[in-house]
């Protein structure tokens, strides 16, 4: 039997095979087992009091007591006192009975604070787990959300870099369209100002240029003459030799005139068989010596390319703006149209002397109105 047997065996009244038992084992139970020994004396002193040997009860209680108290084992001892409080009331000692009441009530409360107070502590220990684990789970899912971010981060660094190179061509492409736009536009208007064929400055532009040194030459009060040369029935050139021929007359022609001027900016095509030469700073004598020199030299010019039986020759006139000498600051000519118009009166007369030489327009002198 058990001490769990032991504990029926008191509780069905078996008290004597109960107390058979406990003698049977306070034979071999050592006073120093005092786990074993402590909870026989309770037992037996239980037996003793079932059977009313209350002296007996008592003094196998005080043993067990003295064990009790010796393991520090609160609940046998509460078990003790109980049955002590029991045993002394039944002995009629109602001061003791309650001695053993209070101290077993004191014991109790003992054992249900230091049972609270660790159940506060497991309370804790599991709040503080909780807490440990709720914030370990909050830091994973931080730290997921970084991963997270440094991947969009990533990816935006991708995206950015396409986005940097696609700009970067988008760029270049546009560069290209706009640097051959102004290259077409620049050309244009290279065309626009060219004349086809002997490539000089057309009429437009060699007038627009005109009248810049027509101004500049006011300004200056310096002398600014010009030279309108046309080549002499150029109309049986191309219709003895051919138009062909007749556009390599009008090259040879062209480069003589750039010659004498040595600035391609200075000399213009203004019409079919008709040239005109710019010279600023020059006074008419000059631009007079300058006209011959151009007429004797076209007229000498049996061009390589040319037939022998080509007579090309071109009349001039001259026309030159200079301040009248007895007045300042006056002038023959307002603006360019009028010294132009002078320097092709003075071509028509050239014409009308017969061709192949140079006429100057005369500067007459003008009222001051
Ligand atoms: N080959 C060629 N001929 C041109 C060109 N431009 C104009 N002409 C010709 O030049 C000729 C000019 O003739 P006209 O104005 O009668 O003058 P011209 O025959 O030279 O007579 P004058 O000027 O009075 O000496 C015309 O036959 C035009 O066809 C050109 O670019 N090439």
């Amino acid at each position: 039997m058990s001490h769990f047997g032991v504990e029926f065996g008191i509780k069905l009244n078996r008290l004597n095979e109960a107390e058979k038992y406990l003698t049977e084992a306070a034979a071999v139970i050592n006073e120093k087992d005092l786990a074993d020994y402590s909870f026989m004396k309770l037992f037996m002193g239980n037996i003793k009091f079932q059977q009313a040997h209350y002296e007996e009860a008592l003094t196998e209680l005080e043993q067990g007591e003295k064990a009790f108290r010796t393991l520090q084992n609160d609940r046998g001892l509460t078990q003790l006192l109980q049955l002590k409080s029991d045993v002394y009331a039944a002995m009629n000692n109602l001061p003791a009975a309650y001695g053993a009441l209070l101290e077993f009530v004191a014991l109790t409360k003992k054992i249900d604070d230091n049972s609270f107070s660790h159940q506060t502590t497991e309370l804790k220990v599991k709040f503080d787990t909780s807490r440990i684990e709720s914030e370990n789970q909050r830091l994973i899912e931080n730290q997921n959300l970084k991963e997270q971010e440094l991947a969009l981060l990533e990816k935006n660094k991708s995206l950015q870099h396409i986005i940097l190179l696609l700009t970067g061509f988008i760029l270049t492409i546009v560069s290209i369209f706009a640097y051959k736009q102004v290259q077409r536009n620049r050309q244009l208007q290279v065309i626009a100002l060219t004349d086809y064929l002997t490539k000089l400055p057309n009429r437009r532009h060699i007038y627009a240029q005109a009248a810049q040194y027509f101004q500049q030459a006011l300004k200056q009060q310096s002398p600014f003459s010009v030279i309108i040369f046309d080549a002499d029935h150029f109309k049986k050139i191309n219709d003895n030799f051919g138009h062909e021929l007749g556009d390599r007359a009008l090259l040879t022609i062209a480069s003589a005139g750039k010659a004498l001027t040595g600035n391609k900016d200075l000399i213009g095509r203004i019409g079919g068989e008709e040239f005109l030469i710019l010279l600023p700073n020059t006074d008419a004598e000059r631009a007079d010596e300058l006209a011959h020199q151009l007429q004797a030299h076209i007229s000498r010019l049996g061009a390589e390319d040319l037939p022998a039986e080509l007579k090309l020759t071109v009349s001039a006139g001259v026309a030159t703006l200079a301040p009248q000498t007895n007045t300042e600051n006056t002038y023959q000519d307002k603006d360019f149209a009028s010294l132009l118009k002078r320097a092709d009166d003075a071509l028509y007369e050239a014409k009308n002397a017969g061709r192949n030489c140079v006429k100057a327009a005369r500067n007459e002198a003008v009222s001051e109105s």
